[in-house]
């Protein structure tokens, strides 16, 4: 099967892994100036926003629906083809607490000062829409960082390098350097697992 397929993110990390990938993509994304809003939630802040009591998984697997939810919305609004859609979403777990991106530097510090030499969870869900069907998986990684100290997590947040990241960190960036150890999906914790993806393309039909 040939054809392509919509990446519903603003994520750069995202497009670049899914590139690795060689699966022909279009982004479908938000926010096209004088577009009319239709019923559906765009709102990233509200689609984001955690449930009382949330576990992690469940966390990110229902905003990553929400996502799609919004994308498919999209797509028909602007009468775009009927290609599948794929979106994900990433967050850091410490058992049951939940980090996603940082509102600020401030934010940023804390999250850095509570993820300070812990293993955490990274979960990261990806779904794919084609036709009716809708196609899920979920990864998890573990992170271990070594104990930051306050001029450490100072420098990290003055590189700017933590905002618009889940738990104010990029394993692709410089906070590679305080990472003593990790497993699970490396691509999983960048904001793309390409395993699970890749099966979830050839579920769909795709020869990946
Ligand atoms: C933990 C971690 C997260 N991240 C990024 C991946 C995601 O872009 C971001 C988590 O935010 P998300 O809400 O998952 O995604 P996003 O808002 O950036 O993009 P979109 O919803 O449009 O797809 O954190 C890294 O780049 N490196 C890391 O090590």
């Amino acid at each position: 099967m040939t054809g392509f397929i919509y990446l519903a993110s603003q994520s750069p990390r995202r497009r670049q892994l899914l590139d690795q990938l060689g699966v022909r993509h279009e982004l479908l994304l938000p926010n096209v100036s004088g577009e009319v809003p239709g019923d559906v939630q765009e709102d990233a802040e509200a689609i984001e926003a955690v449930l009382k009591n949330e576990a992690p998984a469940a966390y990110v697997e229902r905003v990553t629906g929400l996502k799609l939810d919004a994308a498919m919305a999209r797509r028909a609004r602007r009468g775009l083809a009927d290609a599948p859609i794929l979106c994900s979403d990433t967050t850091v777990a410490l058992g049951r607490r939940i980090y996603g991106k940082p509102a600020d530097a401030a934010d940023a510090a804390r999250m850095l000062g509570e993820l300070s030499g812990t293993t955490h969870r990274v979960l990261t869900a990806v779904a794919l829409q084609r036709g009716t069907k809708r196609l899920q998986a979920l990864s998890v990684s573990q992170v271990r960082f070594a104990p930051l100290t306050p001029a450490q997590i100072g420098a990290y947040v003055d590189s700017g390098e933590p905002m618009g990241k889940a738990g104010a960190y990029a394993v692709q960036g410089r906070a590679a350097a305080h990472i003593a150890h990790m497993s699970g999906s490396y691509s999983g914790i960048m904001g793309l697992p390409l395993y699970e993806t890749a099966q979830l393309l050839r579920a769909a039909g795709f020869a990946v």
